[in-house]
């Protein structure tokens, strides 16, 4: 065990400035008199934590960063060196993507949700405690990351020393840049054999202003310069500017919920300290809590006497409802109230799709489900509603398609949920002409998240659709296709940049629907993968708006009804009918499929009559093999929803709208 020994003993008020100055002090009592003064591991506060216990952090000796890049650039392999190289975790083949947790994280290879690890590292006889939060990439999930810099001094921005700067780099740099934290920039991948550092340096320093000796090349995957970066981290990140002795000051900047314990909250601590029995106040709901556990995440939870001004950590106290765990809230001691911090602008949705149970049985199990998932992801905005074919079940509003399909995904992989999505479609507005439905609404501009509350172009002056931003880098050699696909999406150019003599950057101005389900998958494709893509908000433009329904038989397909553009629909009203007539299997009649706009049929497709005799392989009637055919039939049936009396797979829709992809 760790003693220090201070000779000639200490004051009294020596002592009470040593205790402000080493966060982790819960963990060491004085041995013998205030003379003698020796301090040793407190073992029953710490049992188990020999590590927590044998190091103390002052405030000066703490870092809290991000590793921020690109999607695939490699955070979550330099995130596994970093744990590897201190210690943290131990070096093994299994150790892949430690912090990468969700199922759906580790399947798609993506990280979805930001986590962090406290790393233990010693520089130049100093130990430093390093708070590390890793964050995804993909755009979808971008307002993580800037939940993640709120509570980080720092960022390591990882370029891949192939592929160079990408357009997530570009917003994720400006992310850093905007919050003040201290940028490191870092070139990974250079055991590749195309890889070039020197290229990638130049386009750093030309982007962003940054001179090329600062960039540190490493090969996260071998391990090469890793703990060059430490060193870097140590050097140019601040410590937390706050003090352990003011009152206590902890921001929410992320949360979980575990079925056993209820709400865990991610804290970062701008001021004072926080332990057990602590009787804590949310700023956000006034609620008062007595703490039931404080720890840090080394990666997994490790529970702490304290945490102390400057760190990281996590906080247990009894928050049962979904709602108490604000992300953003600032939490101080009863009776001792504080300044909230800022918190966060909430996440703004860019795309809504209703969600139903398959059987309205399960609506119960799923809102709960639903509350629980939401907690874990809160960007996620949800809204009661109910439809004639589809029963009682809720609008929901994603960040992106790719959140949206996390998001079902890990319905169905952690609670077992299965569900019924429907087309997703982006927030249009209308600006009603209608006296009538103004007073309905009480107000003359209204939000359309739903087709079935499209208002008639009758009531309506104007419709208004979203707009965003589009950042795209590519190789120079793809400019023209994908100058034409952003044309074919009603984009407008508003900029073009050489980075360098063989990459560019386009901005153009998008109505939002035309990226949001396939764009990015269009842009790969006809890039061969090298093009990459981001978008920011940018208000609302006019629009030639209508709704188009899609018939099966004459019954209306609820999941498919889409609001689009005037000029679209006839294209899109014949592509949807192809697609569908491919992802229908045949029945024993004929299937009109159609598109419609009001009582006008758009587009037409004839799925012919077909019987399939499941039963037709039993020749001579074995009676088991008939009854297992027959059952294993009727399985496949509950993957269906039956429209009229057409069945569909309830995959098929999904499958539809994502048109552009092998067009
Ligand atoms: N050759 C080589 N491959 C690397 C290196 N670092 C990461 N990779 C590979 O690059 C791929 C992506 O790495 P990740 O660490 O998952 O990337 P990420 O940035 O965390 O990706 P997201 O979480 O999806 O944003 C993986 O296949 C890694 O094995 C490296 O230094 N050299």
């Amino acid at each position: 065990a760790a003693v220090l020994r201070v000779e000639g003993g200490l004051s009294r008020q020596a002592m009470s400035s040593w205790r402000s100055r080493f966060p982790l002090r819960g963990c060491v009592r004085p041995l013998g008199s205030r003379r003698t003064c020796r301090w040793e591991p407190r073992p029953a506060a710490c049992k188990g934590h020999e590590k927590l216990d044998m190091l103390m952090y002052p405030v000066e000796s703490i870092r809290n960063f991000s590793i921020i890049a690109h999607v695939d650039h490699g955070k979550s392999t330099l995130a596994d060196r970093l744990l590897e190289i201190t210690g943290t975790i131990a070096k093994t083949d299994r150790n892949k993507q430690v912090l990468d947790k969700l199922q759906v994280e580790r399947e798609r290879g993506i990280t979805v949700k930001a986590q962090s690890a406290s790393i233990f590292y010693n520089h130049e006889g100093v130990n430093y405690l390093l708070n590390l939060i890793d964050t995804p990439g993909h755009v979808d999930f971008s307002y993580e990351v800037s939940r993640s810099l709120s509570a980080c001094q720092g960022v390591i921005l990882v370029v891949d020393a192939n592929e160079g700067i990408q357009a997530q780099t570009v917003a994720n740099f400006y992310l850093a840049f905007e919050a003040q934290l201290a940028i490191i920039p870092v070139i990974n991948k250079i055991d590749l054999k195309n890889a070039d550092p020197e290229r990638v340096e130049k386009q750093i320093e030309k982007l962003f202003d940054i001179p090329t000796e600062e960039c540190v090349r490493i090969s996260a995957k071998q391990g090469t310069n890793v703990e060059k970066v430490l060193q870097k981290v140590i050097e140019k990140i601040p410590p937390p500017q706050c003090n352990t002795a003011d009152p206590l000051k902890a921001l929410v900047f992320d949360s979980t919920f575990d079925h056993y314990r209820g709400v865990i909250a991610n804290i970062a601590l701008f001021g004072g300290e926080i332990e057990k029995g602590h009787k804590i106040v949310s700023a956000h709901t006034k609620k008062r809590y007595e703490v039931n556990e404080v720890g840090i995440l080394t990666p997994n939870e490790q529970p702490t006497h304290k945490l102390y001004a400057g760190q990281v950590g996590y906080l247990i106290a009894g928050m049962k409802e979904v709602t108490e765990a604000q992300i953003g809230d600032t939490l101080f001691l009863y009776k001792q109230p504080v300044e909230p911090l800022p918190g966060f602008k909430s996440a703004k949705p860019m795309v809504f799709a209703g969600m139903y149970p398959v059987d309205q049985t399960e609506y119960n199990n799923l809102k709960s489900a639903l509350e629980r998932l939401t907690l874990n992801d809160s960007s996620v905005t949800v809204h009661r509603d109910s439809s004639l074919a589809l029963g009682a079940g809720w609008r929901l509003g994603f960040l992106g398609l790719l959140h949206m399909e996390v998001f079902n995904q890990r319905l169905e992989q952690e609670y077992n949920m299965s569900v019924i999505l429907t087309a997703p479609t982006v927030p249009y507005k209308a600006i009603l002409s209608s006296a009538k439905l103004i007073k309905e609404y009480g107000k003359a501009e209204i939000t359309i998240i739903n087709p079935a509350q499209f208002p008639d172009k009758l009531s309506v002056s104007e419709y208004l659709e979203p707009t965003v931003l589009g950042t795209i880098v590519t190789p120079h050699e793809y400019i023209g296709k994908i100058i034409a696909l952003c044309q074919d999406r009603r984009a407008v150019q508003k900029d073009m940049l050489y980075i360098d003599e063989r990459r560019v950057m386009l901005k153009y101005l998008f109505p939002l629907n035309e990226i949001v389900v396939d764009f990015y998958d269009a842009l790969k494709s006809l890039s061969s993968g090298y093009a990459s893509f981001d978008y920011e908000d940018a208000g609302y433009q006019a629009a030639d708006l209508i709704k188009m329904d899609i018939l099966l038989n004459g019954n209306p397909v609820e999941e498919l009804s889409t609001i689009i553009h005037n000029d679209k629909a006839y294209a899109t009203g014949k592509f949807l009918c192809e697609r569908l007539k491919d992802a229908i299997p045949r029945q024993l009649f004929e299937i009109a499929i159609q598109a419609a706009i009001g009582k006008k049929i758009i587009a037409r497709e004839t799925l012919k009559a077909y019987r399939k005799n499941v039963v037709a392989k039993c020749y001579g009637g074995d009676i088991t093999r008939r009854m297992k055919l027959l059952k294993r039939q009727a399985e496949g049936k509950k993957l269906m929803r039956k429209i009229g009396n057409v069945e569909v797979p309830r995959d098929a829709f999904i499958r539809v709208l994502k048109r552009q992809t092998d067009k």
